[in-house]
């Protein structure tokens, strides 16, 4: 071997000439003597060797663990995307950045930088593995824990004066100091009672609460719910009920608008008792208090009664660790970047903290709280806007401090890679098809069910028949049974309390639907009582047996109907999406509600009988045994097929 070849080979190592001889010399070979001159192919093996001996050394290995991706391989080389999408061309290889590449290919790659990838766990690993157990566990020593403050969600019916009432609350406290000061919107908002911190968050409505949870957030301590004086209990005042018992959460009661005229205390206190919650001067435990949210009437002791309850709760969080909460909302500033409102839950946060939330990383370049003040910590209990994201997370994400900024990106990583699985297996969540081989896992002892239906009568008659079914290993549990079509709420409920919808008479609205299907909620609708009850008693017992399943083929919508004698209404349609086929079954659905099911009597374009009518094309419908179709209607056509029992 030639001197020079001994210098290229130290300097494409970055090892000295020395160090390069001393290996050459371990590997016997002898590179001062002419004549032990190397093949090219031999030079290749010896830098091979030398490569990898000095990626051990320097500790330069890179673990992986199972598919890589070049997005991956980039982040783990600390290199551009596009780079190593260069240098796999370069090799022969087009891949895109989320593409999985091979470990060979990876391997090659690596070794170009001087790095060796590895299958399984390195230090990294084991970093990963410490940074999950503190997430996940989070378990504090009882002397440790400190009482914190609690956090409040304000639910209840449209127009009850849930936005009021939070009004209310801010403007009570507000000190003279900081009268006609700015306060800026952070999502959440901190007043003093007798001395004492209470929380708020500002979303009203159980929809943010019901999506937090949903991801498997639980932000909330307890409730408000606000009942209008004068309107009493509405649907979405016991959706918002519902929601909190399933959730956990204490309640306390706000009557609202006791100013009004139309005011009746009473009706709404009987109101609450027929939803089970028997107030306390009636004998029962729910608190509930008077309040005017208008006069600011009654807030002062409805403050009292969220710090009685919140004793009552013994609400503690060890502040002496690193810091861990919930996104509570997040945006992108045009000025300062990804922003998001975090709710300290546990430990204490502070500037310059290496942070995870959700997928995104980054470091708390900043931290602003409620009063639009720059702070420096928070602790448990405080919701602060921080800035130094990476990326904008979402709301309901989990967040927390991490010792490092390796590990801060390495947890995102982790969770980026998880967040991909689970997309894949979002179609596993609870369905009464796999109950009984859940419930064979011995997790699932509780089937949770949401019941909508066209009417009060068969909510009760469903929700009736179906508790009735529980038995010793099984309890079925109705969660939230409601009037009306099953919208994007009842799918968020489900999704948090891993429940089935039930849908009598009633059908998703689209957004539903769309949700549903994202989410992999199993909503099932039904017309027959009896046919309900009887999927979920088989699903119980494991013989759920679907021999025939419906499948929807298209859907019309009726643009004018005209009479025919003899025949009957004509219904003008348009095909809005699939197809309608002669002969076909339907079901006719007014404004969410199933009105009738039944079958195509006739199907023509142009006066003639077709087969078939597609996407897009108008068509005229007679049914049989069905004349009440109006403009509007919706014509949803759907096949029975057989299907095959799946085996599990
Ligand atoms: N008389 C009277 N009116 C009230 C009171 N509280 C709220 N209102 C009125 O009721 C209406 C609805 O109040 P909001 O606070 O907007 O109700 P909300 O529950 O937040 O409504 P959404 O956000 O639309 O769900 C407004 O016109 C308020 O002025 C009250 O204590 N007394």
């Amino acid at each position: 071997m030639s001197k020079t070849r001994v210098y290229q080979i130290a300097n494409e190592l970055k090892m000295s000439n020395e160090d390069v001889l001393a290996k050459l010399k371990e590997l016997e070979i002898n590179a001062e003597n002419k004549d032990s001159e190397l093949e090219e192919d031999e030079v290749e093996l010896v830098l091979e060797i030398l490569r990898d001996e000095i990626a051990a050394t320097n500790g330069n290995t890179i673990a992986i663990d199972g598919k890589l991706t070049v997005q991956e391989l980039a982040t783990k080389l600390d290199k551009s995307a596009s780079e190593i999408i260069m240098k796999l061309m370069k090799m022969g290889t087009m891949a895109t950045i989320n593409q999985e590449i091979s470990f060979e290919i990876g391997s090659l790659v690596a070794s170009e930088y001087g790095f060796e990838l590895v299958e399984g766990s390195t230090n990294d690993e084991e970093e990963l593995e410490a940074i999950d157990a503190l997430i996940d566990k989070e378990e504090d020593k009882e002397e440790d824990l400190v009482k914190r403050p609690p956090v409040v969600t304000v639910m209840g019916h449209v127009d009850h004066g849930k936005t009021s009432l939070l009004d209310a609350i801010r403007k009570t406290n507000v000190t003279s100091s900081e009268a006609g000061g700015i306060t800026q919107h952070i999502g959440a908002s901190e007043v003093m009672v007798n001395g004492e911190k209470v929380v708020f968050l500002d979303t009203p409505g159980h929809e943010a609460f019901t999506s937090m949870r949903a991801r498997g957030a639980q932000v909330t301590d307890m409730a408000i719910l606000v009942v209008a004086a004068d309107d009493g209990i509405m649907p979405q005042t016991i959706e918002a009920i519902n929601h909190a018992k399933a959730a956990n959460v204490p309640l306390i009661v706000a009557i609202n608008k006791i100013d009004k005229p139309g005011a009746n205390q009473d009706r709404v206190k009987q109101e609450l008792a027929d939803q089970g919650l028997l107030v306390e001067d009636w004998g029962g435990d729910v608190i509930c208090v008077p309040v005017s949210a208008l006069k600011r009437e009654g807030i002062d002791t409805l403050l009292e009664m969220v710090l009685l309850v919140a004793e009552m709760e013994e609400l503690k969080a060890n502040p002496n660790k690193r810091a861990v909460g919930t996104v509570i909302e997040a945006q992108l500033d045009k000025g300062r970047g990804p922003v998001a409102t975090v709710l300290v839950q546990g430990g204490t946060l502070r500037v310059g903290d290496p942070i995870v939330a959700g997928v995104a990383s980054g470091k708390v370049r900043a931290m602003i709280n409620s009063k639009g003040k720059r702070v420096k910590v928070a602790e448990p209990s405080t919701a602060v806007e921080i800035l130094g994201l990476s990326e904008v997370p979402q709301g309901g994400d989990q967040v927390v401090a991490v010792p490092s900024d390796k590990a801060a990106r390495l947890v995102a990583e982790k969770r980026q890679q998880m967040a991909r699985e689970e997309m894949l297996k979002s179609n596993q969540r609870m369905s009464l098809d796999d109950f009984f081989s859940q419930m064979g896992d011995a997790e699932v002892k509780e089937l949770n069910i949401v019941i909508k239906a066209d009417v009060q009568g068969s909510v009760q008659a469903v929700k009736q028949s179906l508790e009735k079914l529980s038995n010793e290993e099984v309890a079925v549990r109705v969660i939230h049974g409601g009037v009306g079509a099953v919208t994007e709420s009842d799918i968020m409920l489900a999704t948090a309390s891993n429940a089935i919808i039930i849908g009598f008479n009633v059908r998703p609205v689209p957004s539903a639907e769309v949700l549903a299907k994202k989410e992999g909620v199993d909503v099932r609708t039904y017309t027959i009582i009896y046919k309900a009850i009887e999927d979920v008693q088989a699903a119980m017992t494991g013989m759920l047996d679907p021999e025939y399943v419906d499948e929807d083929t298209g859907k019309a919508e009726v643009r004018e109907t005209f009479k025919l004698s003899g025949v009957g209404t004509i219904a003008g349609c348009y095909v809005t999406s699939g197809k309608v086929f002669r002969g076909s079954k339907v079901r006719i659905v007014r404004d969410g509600f199933i009105i009738h099911e039944g079958q195509l009597a006739a199907l023509r374009r142009f006066k003639d009988d077709v087969k078939e009518v597609n996407q897009g094309y108008e068509c005229g419908m007679s049914f049989v045994n069905f004349n009440d179709v109006k403009e509007g209607d919706i014509i949803e056509a759907y096949i029975t097929k057989e299907v095959e029992r799946k085996l599990k």
